[in-house]
């Protein structure tokens, strides 16, 4: 299994549970992660990510063991919802700080940036300031640093998030390009074209698992198709109105 999540138990201080003992277990290929909003999608990547702690449970992301939040933090890629930016730094010089960050040493994060910046299609903004990007391209920079240590995995976090039309496209075109060959993990409330991306489905509301299963899969439950509806948007309809809230 490409993720395979055991009894995980998480909450925040203070709130209701987020996960009791859930259970994940999700073949290779791209996965796109659905849910309304509140459904745990954040707080699902955050703990694959590391970034998080769960109260209990085991996580293995990729092919090896549970490492543990610190060690997983270092050999994931994760972008988060908002990317920061460094003041006074270039888009070239933030990725390799990035890299820094997750334990490379300053020369092979240097040398590692280049790839990264390629892979997330910033090339021709090396040089920019980073405070100085547009929301995509800043998007895109977040991707860029998620993959300056090559990780096997890479979580994206509402990627599409606040941009406007021409910056999704050009985070699409980013996506469509790496997902291939990453394991990656993304959660979207965007269901235009996700075949094209992905090949795994998972709804979550609620902190449950509520439909996973193949795009094809997901698709096929796509029976009749709202006008004005794309067929992924009219699959997710359809199981979400088991539910109450979609
Ligand atoms: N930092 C936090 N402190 C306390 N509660 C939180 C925090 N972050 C999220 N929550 C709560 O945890 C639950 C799950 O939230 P989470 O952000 O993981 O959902 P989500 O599916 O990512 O939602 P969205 O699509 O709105 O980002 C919600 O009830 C939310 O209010």
């Amino acid at each position: 299994m490409f993720i395979d999540v055991k009894g995980l138990s998480f909450g925040y201080a203070g709130k209701r549970d987020v996960f009791r003992a859930l259970d994940i277990a999700i073949p290779e290929g791209p996965v796109v992660l659905l849910g309304p909003n509140g459904a745990g999608k954040t707080s699902l990547l955050s703990l694959l990510a590391g970034v998080l702690r769960p109260r209990r449970g085991s996580i293995r992301v990729g092919t090896g063991e549970d490492l543990g939040p610190a060690r997983r933090r270092a050999e994931v890629g994760w972008l988060p919802q908002d990317v920061p930016v460094v003041p006074g730094m270039t888009v070239a010089q933030q990725i390799a700080y990035s890299g820094w960050l997750k334990g490379m040493t300053i020369r092979a994060a240097r040398k590692a940036a280049p790839a990264a910046m390629e892979a997330a299609n910033l090339t021709s903004l090396a040089n920019r300031k980073a405070s100085r990007l547009s929301g995509g391209q800043r998007r895109r920079l977040g991707i860029g640093q998620a993959l300056v240590n090559n990780p096997a995995v890479l979580l994206l976090d509402e990627p599409y998030a606040g941009l406007d039309p021409e910056q999704r496209a050009s985070v699409r075109q980013t996506l469509l390009r790496i997902a291939p060959s990453t394991g990656i993990v993304v959660s979207t409330h965007q269901t235009e074209d996700i075949e094209d991306v992905y090949r795994q489905t998972v709804i979550l509301s609620e902190g449950r698992v509520r439909y996973q299963g193949t795009i094809d899969e997901f698709l096929d439950l796509a029976d009749s198709i709202s006008p004005g509806l794309g067929r992924a948007e009219s699959a997710y309809r359809a199981i979400m109105s088991q539910y109450s809230a979609v």
